[in-house]
């Protein structure tokens, strides 16, 4: 059963209002992983939690208790939950989202200030948060909205789980779905019949998407220290083991320029892939072009379509983002830096878990800092982490999502594995024992983490109707 047509030009004619919507969320710059910003993503729960309950939508914040960060124990941003509907005779459907967002400075190289959302001509709405994940879980709002006002029934029972650190490793979140699920019929959970998500992207700017798996991620820090304090190089130089030579040749040790990962036993983990599996990816809507276009340069690691796709779908990788404690600044300041952090992940995919994988980590790097004969010290340590996730398509859930893609695009959607990393997605699925599916919005080249991040207009109005529509579809299916 399609939508009501109704809805779908309800979703067209209101559609100046939504971007309006999209534009207040951005205006908060709730940055989860930025302490001088904890009060944002407070601000952003509350802004959700308000709408929710403008559409009829029984809400509760839930506190998930407090981190130390920057060596201050400060409190976690609520969860923001719903519930609407509690008809027996409809299937529940448990949506997930996320409402803080990367850190974005202009000075970054961004073209316009990041939490201001900026139209330009060709429609692109950009602005930090547009595409991940403040434009779909507005989404979310622009159905609840239209078919109130349209007086149309939800054809399905909802419940909402909007969290606030999905940025930062999602801290609190499982412990509270496990205690919630643990509480049986009174528990938040009770009833939820499938999980769907929408935090991630298209392949390309094209051929919409349903996604069925995401990498799991080892986020990783590695220390050196020694001086007491940062010292004059000209004074020291030569004299001291200097804690930032023995991190860059560590760092250096990690992974090889075409992304062949250096750590023993790493790759090996991963079996290769038949002509079967090839054949998943061969068939996917994408090419070379599409990945430069998407980066901007023409930088990818081979010219073979599908093994760069089996690189980011079904291969491990190893990324180094930043040295904490190094200069960076300009001027050209002559510095030893006393302690400096190098930071860097490692994207999972099954049989991968952290706890396979962080072990060889930091056995590979002390015996490699051995070999330095450094009087510095090591310090190495996962910050956080998070398992993959594959699941079955054959599912109803997956039927829904692929006929409301069809309904809206009139396409058939690419079916993805992610190279990204949403860790409570396993969560929800072993946790809760059902099925989860990702119906992203957005397009593969919206820069999510990066400078002049924005979503497509067209994607921010179909990608809703596609969402109301995946909701008709799943109550149309007899299960
Ligand atoms: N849209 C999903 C996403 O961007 N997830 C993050 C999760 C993460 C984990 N640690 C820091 N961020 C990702 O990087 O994949
Ligand atoms: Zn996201
Ligand atoms: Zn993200």
């Amino acid at each position: 059963m399609p939508a009501p047509t109704t809805l779908l030009g309800y979703i067209d004619e209101n559609a100046d209002r939504f971007i309006k919507r999209l534009a207040d969320a951005v205006a908060i710059p709730s940055v989860s992983g930025d302490r001088t910003h904890r009060e944002d993503v407070f601000k952003m729960a509350k802004f959700i939690e308000d709408q929710l309950q403008t559409l009829g939508v029984q809400t509760r914040l839930e506190d998930l208790g407090t981190e130390t960060l920057d060596g201050h124990e400060i409190k976690l941003p609520p969860a923001v939950l719903g519930k609407i509907g509690e008809d027996p005779k409809k299937k529940t459907i448990l949506i997930y989202g996320h409402f803080d967002v990367q850190p974005a400075f202009k000075s970054d190289g961004w073209s316009t200030d990041p939490f201001t959302l900026t139209i330009a001509d060709d429609g692109q709405l950009i602005g930090r948060g547009s595409s991940d994940d403040k434009g779909p879980i507005l989404g979310w709002l622009n159905v609840l909205e239209a078919h109130r006002d349209l007086g149309i029934g939800l054809p399905v029972n909802l419940r909402f789980v909007f969290e606030g650190m999905e940025e930062s490793g999602s801290v609190g979140l499982d412990e509270f779905i496990a205690a919630e699920h643990a509480r049986g019929k009174d528990g938040w959970f009770h009833g939820v019949d499938v999980v769907c998500i929408s935090d991630n992207y298209w392949l390309n700017t094209r051929t919409p998407c349903i996604t069925y798996g995401l990498r799991g991620l080892a986020y990783m820090f590695v220390q050196v220290s020694g001086p007491a304090r940062d010292l004059h190089s000209g004074v020291f130089g030569r004299t001291v083991h200097e804690p930032m030579t023995d991190l860059v040749t560590l760092l250096g040790k990690l992974v090889a320029p075409d992304g062949t990962i250096l750590i023993p036993g790493v790759d090996d983990m991963i079996r290769a892939a038949d002509s079967e599996e090839r054949e998943l990816y061969d068939r996917l809507d994408y090419s070379i072009a599409d990945i430069e276009a998407a980066v901007g340069a023409s930088i990818a690691v081979s010219d073979d379509k599908t093994q760069v796709l089996m690189g980011r779908m079904r291969q491990p990788s190893l990324s180094i983002h930043g040295i904490e404690g190094a200069f960076y600044g300009s001027g050209a300041k002559t510095v030893i830096p006393a302690k400096v952090t190098g930071k860097f992940s490692i994207r999972l995919v099954p049989p991968q878990t952290p706890d396979k994988v962080v072990p060889l980590v930091i056995q590979y790097l002390e015996a490699e800092f051995a070999k330095l004969n450094s009087k510095n010290k090591l310090r190495v340590y996962l910050e956080h982490g998070g398992k993959p996730w594959v699941a079955d398509i054959k599912h109803w859930n997956y039927e829904a999502a692929i006929k409301a893609t069809q309904a809206v695009y009139n396409k058939l959607p690419d079916m993805t594995r992610e190279g990204g990393s949403i860790p409570v997605t396993l969560t929800f699925a072993e946790t809760l024992g059902v099925n989860v599916l990702l119906l992203p919005m957005g397009r593969g080249d919206d820069g999510a983490h990066s400078t002049n991040e924005k979503l497509d207009r067209s994607n921010f109005i179909e990608g809703t109707k596609l969402l109301g529509t995946y909701l008709h579809e799943v109550a149309a299916i007899n299960a």
